[in-house]
């Protein structure tokens, strides 16, 4: 109390108990007992939700008093048309918006509970004893749940979270939005709000901390994402629990092929994060101990549950991160020369099918068991820059040009700057963009591209290992998800099941790994009238009628490579190019490793035309 309310106080009550004092009188102020009866309105009417039990508790005992002394003979129809709306709760007839059994049973508990209750007051009347004890205690009983539920409390809060919001817009910066429409999940509720004329979503992602405030929540509970649909409106998320609190277990690989969306995680919703790897780059970034190897394990879990894929890895970490993998890659390296000499090859790989898929008329390489596609992962990207610097030229070239031909690289990094990547083309080739927690807001747009940081990709805030946000073709709003948890022991059976069974590179691809050599060194005694009359073939009607001739004409154990090449005059990919197209033809066979015949049936020599 300050000093001039003091004063007054004090002077009232002088004037109170001074005998010249005018007789006290209590007026009754109309105006104020009116904002009184106010404020009881609306109290009630903001704890409607809370009171409901108790209302009803009320309106039960008033119907029996009013039934008794009117009706007292209409009980046994109560009692009847309580068990039948029951029922038809039970069933789902009747407050259809009760989805879940619970909420359904106990429903249609309290609704026979006080049917059966009236039915009885009614006959006897509410006096009647233990009828009035039945009433209070049901009440307390059926509150209970009722006030605990979550669901329900949830509901309330949004509710006037909705009539608050004009108040809570216009402190925070986002005057004249508006809720258009809310719902309530399993974590909390989600709404859209429409922006006034000239509002962003950007202007609604930069407030999200205020909205955290403005909203009474927890730091981090808040998710603004863009309405796909209308520039002037954003979906808001709530999330009164975090849904990815706890690790996600991980159930095994979702994919068998390549072809297939690999499953990484779950988003906020519980729905999964799926996102193909077929003819796409990936970058994955994240400060240390973010969980980049645990994503990459997810994801080579599931490439090496696929038949279609060769996986070869670079980590120059000493192999620290992929070894567990060793069974399931085709080539592993771990020095930067082993680095350097697997992405020349992978190069080599490349313009090999490129040159096949020319010879044929296509366009791109459709991965399968026999032509699979090659994925290259590098562990630590940032360390191939500093120490293989030869190598980079090579990942910039499948950067560039592996899409078509299913020769891919999946990078992990840190912080993927500029000199991290090399000055080269390779970030802005990655198609798949996953940025786990990054230290500096800067760093988003780093991982997932310009911009992105302010559209709301806030990657700094991601507060767990394994949190990550998704910048794919078919993920283009930032939705939170966490990434499946491998246990070490889960690598290890999975590399162990798998490893086994992989399929080895096709021969094309094998022979364009291989540096070029003098076809003479394993080439078989062949007769020098069979090399004439091939020189001739070829000399007259090119390389391929010559190949077929010496395939056709091939012993059973057949021919090899190096003899093809002679015959043919042509380098060791085409004429694996050609063997590989006649193979998925079923012209030819491959009868030993590096030995090719015509395919003969029944023994009967099948000849091959062009
Ligand atoms: N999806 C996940 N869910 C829960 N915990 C995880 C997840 N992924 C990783 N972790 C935890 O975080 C720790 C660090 O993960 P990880 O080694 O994958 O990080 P990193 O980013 O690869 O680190 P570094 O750059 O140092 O190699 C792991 O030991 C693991 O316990």
């Amino acid at each position: 109390m300050n000093r001039t309310t003091r004063r007054s106080t004090r002077r009232l009550r002088k004037q109170l108990t001074s005998r010249d004092a005018p007789p006290f009188m209590l007026v009754v102020n109309d105006r104020h007992s009116g904002e009184l009866l106010e404020a009881v309105g609306r109290l009630l009417f903001r704890y409607r939700s809370e009171l409901a039990p108790i209302a009803l508790g009320l309106w039960t005992g008033l119907a029996g008093i009013i039934l008794h002394a009117t009706h007292p003979g209409a009980w046994p129809w109560i009692l009847l048309g309580s068990l039948v709306a029951s029922g038809a709760v039970l069933k789902g007839w009747l407050l259809r918006r009760l989805d879940r059994v619970e909420e359904r049973v106990y429903a249609a508990a309290t609704t026979s509970a006080a049917g059966g209750w009236l039915a009885s007051a009614t006959a006897l009347g509410v006096s009647r004893l233990p009828l009035p004890w039945l009433l209070l205690t049901g009440t307390a009983a059926a509150g209970v749940p009722w006030w605990t539920h979550r669901r329900r409390r949830a509901r309330v809060t949004v509710d006037r979270t909705i009539r608050a919001w004009p108040e809570v817009a216009e402190s925070i910066g986002l005057m004249g939005s508006q809720i258009v429409s809310a719902t309530v999940d399993a974590w909390g509720w989600r709404a859209r709000v429409s922006l006034r004329r000239g509002q962003t979503v950007a202007d609604a992602v930069s407030r999200v901390p205020a909205i955290e405030s403005g909203l009474g929540t927890r730091r981090g509970a808040v998710r603004v994402t863009p309405d796909e649909t209308r520039a002037d409106r954003f979906a808001l998320r709530v999330l009164a629990r975090d849904p990815h609190a706890e690790p996600v277990v991980w159930t095994g690989p979702s994919a068998v092929s390549i072809c297939d969306p690999i499953e990484l995680g779950v988003y906020e919703d519980a729905s999964p994060v799926r996102v193909s790897f077929l003819r796409r780059h990936a970058l994955i970034g994240g400060i240390a101990g973010s969980g980049k190897s645990g994503v990459l394990n997810v994801i080579l879990a599931n490439l090496a549950a696929c038949p279609d894929v060769v996986l070869w890895g670079i980590d120059l970490k000493g192999g620290m991160e992929l070894r567990p993998w060793a069974a399931c890659l085709d080539r592993l390296a771990t020095t930067a020369q082993e680095a350097a000499d697997l992405l020349r090859d992978g190069v080599g790989v490349l313009d090999g099918r490129a040159g096949a898929l020319s010879h044929r008329g296509l366009r791109v390489w459709e991965p399968s068991t026999l032509e699979p596609a090659l994925v290259i992962v590098v562990d630590e990207y940032a360390e191939l820059a500093e120490e293989a610097q030869d190598a980079l030229g090579y990942a910039d070239s499948i950067a560039r040009r592996g899409r078509a031909v299913a020769v891919t690289l999946l990078a992990a990094t840190q912080r993927p700057t500029q000199q991290a990547m090399g000055k080269k083309a390779v970030r802005s080739q990655m198609d798949v963009r996953l940025c786990l927690r990054v230290r500096e807001r800067r760093d988003v747009d780093l991982v997932l591209g310009q911009g992105m940081l302010a559209a709301g990709w806030a990657a700094h805030a991601l507060d767990a290992p394994g949190k990550f946000l998704l910048s794919a073709p078919e993920a283009n709003t930032p939705q939170h998800a966490r990434a499946y948890l491998i246990t070490d022991a889960e690598v290890s059976a999975t590399a162990g099941r798998y490893g086994p069974t992989r399929t080895p590179l096709d021969a094309l691809s094998q022979s364009a790994t291989q540096p070029p050599e003098d076809p003479g060194e394993d080439a078989d005694v062949i007769d020098a009238e069979l090399v004439e009359a091939a020189d001739e073939v070829t000399a007259e009607a090119g390389p391929e009628t010559a190949l077929l001739q010496a395939l056709n004409d091939a012993p059973l154990d057949g021919r090899s490579v190096a003899d093809l090449m002679r015959v043919t005059g042509m380098g060791r990919t085409w004429v694996y190019g050609r063997l590989q197209e006649y193979a998925a033809a079923g012209r030819v066979v491959q009868v030993s490793r590096g030995r090719w015949r015509s395919r003969r049936e029944r023994g009967t020599e099948a000849t091959m035309t062009g």
